[in-house]
């Protein structure tokens, strides 16, 4: 049945004995970018409608981009494919990629401490780290190129674990903080890992030096949460036996996630410390990197594009004129254009370009296939993004304004925050300090490109690279002046 499939979804990129597609991955990050193109390009070539395969050895992957088979798989298969096992050494039983029997009660106190109610709460925070970050970016008007990662990567640290943690961070002021330093060392041995098909077992890796510096990290970091976790519980305790006797319906507002997973999980009854730990982690690295990647691709795109870039200003100017007040909750909705420029560079660079599921039962998909138990899917978000099916003939360009006058041909046409029951949970949240940290920056700064065009062929197209998520080789450098 596994051969079958294979046929049926007709690839037309070549396949070695023994290694299948494999051999598309071996080289560097950059390599591995590429190699999700070419199959995502297979995908939606005319002849295959959305659907191709990918062999890692004997082991099959369906990878789909098409929004229709996406849809169904990803309402149909929850539980992801055992190549993100790997994240259980350091993470645990984490929501993002635990079995569907934990994730399921997880995702469940999770949910609504997401819900609009909290995230106003945590506009304050996104404001004041955004103009920390503005402050800081001063000394850089009129200088060389810099890293614009650099800079929002440092702001989502900031603002989610302030929002998270309730912890300043202070990783903007100085860059070498521990638990900073600790969690970048992890994640980076994470997605070598991941990225190297050697060192995917663990009998293999465990007994790695590597390793061993992945543990390191890992104690210091959930040393350094448990810590925060029982001072929060008895900070907690203690307000409530002084205030009304009752743990679960405490008066006030709920400040950050980790009061609400003690809270929602029903206190000393509901989740272990291990667990807290487990899904604090999860929300740090679901939400720190991925913003900042995306907040990251739209200033060089808005550094490649002047026009859409005064577009946003005018806007901006409509909404708060020549004065410094800080943005609201309230402003986010008059921010239209903002939001599609936002939308269309999620789809053309979505930070996380592939996603994964097993298939555990049969499922038929739209166009007749069947996908057979015991196999992978991959979405390939990329790809999806790029279906001229679904976005036309000008897939390739960036028109933010294909957001606001022409609606969505599929619900899953557009999906960089994935689809269905194990979507991104932070997707509001995301929108919502993007938009936050981007209008500070604009309203202050013009945002110039690194280099210049060439005057036949414009600018060279961005070099991407795959760890984990989808970044510029470059490390996305722009130019910045000021706007007063
Ligand atoms: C532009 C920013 C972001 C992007 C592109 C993004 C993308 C994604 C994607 C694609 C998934 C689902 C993976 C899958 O279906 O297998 C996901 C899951 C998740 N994201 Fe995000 N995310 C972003 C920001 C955030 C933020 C800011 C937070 C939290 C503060 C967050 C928290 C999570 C969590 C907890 C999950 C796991 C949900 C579950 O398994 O139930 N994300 N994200």
């Amino acid at each position: 049945d596994v051969y079958k499939l294979g046929k049926q979804l007709n690839s037309g990129v070549w396949t070695l004995p023994f290694i299948g597609h494999s051999y598309l991955f071996f080289g560097d990050n950059h390599t591995r970018m590429k190699a999700f193109q070419s199959l995502g390009r297979d995908a939606i070539s005319k002849k295959n409608n959305g659907l191709t395969s990918m062999w890692h050895g004997n082991y099959l992957y369906t990878m789909v981009a098409d929004p229709d088979a996406a849809e169904l798989v990803l309402k149909s298969c929850l539980e992801k494919d055992d190549i993100m096992k790997m994240a259980t050494l350091f993470l645990g039983n984490g929501s993002i990629f635990a079995p569907v029997k934990i994730w399921r009660p997880r995702r469940k106190v999770l949910a609504p401490s997401f819900s609009v109610k909290y995230l106003k709460h945590f506009m304050s925070i996104f404001v004041k780290e955004s103009n920390v970050m503005v402050d800081k970016m001063k000394s850089l008007v009129g200088t060389g190129p810099i890293s614009a990662f650099k800079y929002f990567t440092a702001y989502t640290m900031d603002a989610v674990a302030e929002s998270t943690l309730g912890y300043k961070m202070g990783s903007q002021k100085d860059t070498d903080q521990p638990f900073l330093k600790a969690f970048d060392e992890a994640l980076v041995e994470g997605a070598t890992r991941l990225c190297q098909p050697w060192l995917h077992s663990d009998l293999v890796y465990t007994n790695l030096p590597v390793y061993a510096r992945l543990l390191k990290s890992k104690k210091f970091l959930w040393d350094f949460l448990k810590e925060l976790i029982r001072t929060k519980r008895n900070e907690m305790i203690e307000k409530v036996d002084n205030e009304e006797h009752n743990y679960n319906s405490p008066k006030g507002n709920l400040q950050t996630f980790l009061e609400s997973l003690i809270r929602l999980s029903g206190g000393d009854e509901g989740y272990t410390e291990t667990e807290i730990v487990e899904e604090l982690m999860v929300i740090m690295i679901a939400g720190n990197d991925t913003s900042a990647v995306g907040a990251s691709f739209i200033s060089v795109l808005l550094s490649r594009h002047p026009e859409v870039q005064e577009k946003i200003y005018k806007e901006l100017q409509l909404v708060f004129a020549d004065s410094d007040r800080p943005i609201t909750y309230e402003d986010l909705p008059h921010l239209k254009y903002l939001d599609a420029v936002i939308r269309e560079t999620l789809r053309l660079y979505p930070p996380v370009p592939v996603i994964t599921r097993k298939v555990e039962k049969d499922v038929v998909l739209p166009c007749g296939i069947k996908l057979v138990p015991g196999t992978g899917v991959i979405v390939n978000i990329w790809a999806l993004h790029r279906n001229p099916r679904y976005w036309g003939d000008d897939v390739k360009l960036f028109r933010p304004e294909r957001f606001l006058d022409t609606p969505l041909m599929h619900p899953a046409a557009f999906m960089p925050f994935s689809h269905g029951p194990r979507n991104c949970v932070g997707y509001q949240y995301a929108m919502m300090s993007l938009k936050t940290v981007l209008s500070t920056v604009l309203r202050r700064y013009r945002i110039l490109p690194a280099t210049t065009p060439n005057s036949n062929s414009g600018f060279p197209p961005l070099r991407l690279k795959f760890d984990l998520m989808m970044k510029d080789e470059d490390d996305f450098q722009i130019r910045i002046e000021s706007r007063r």
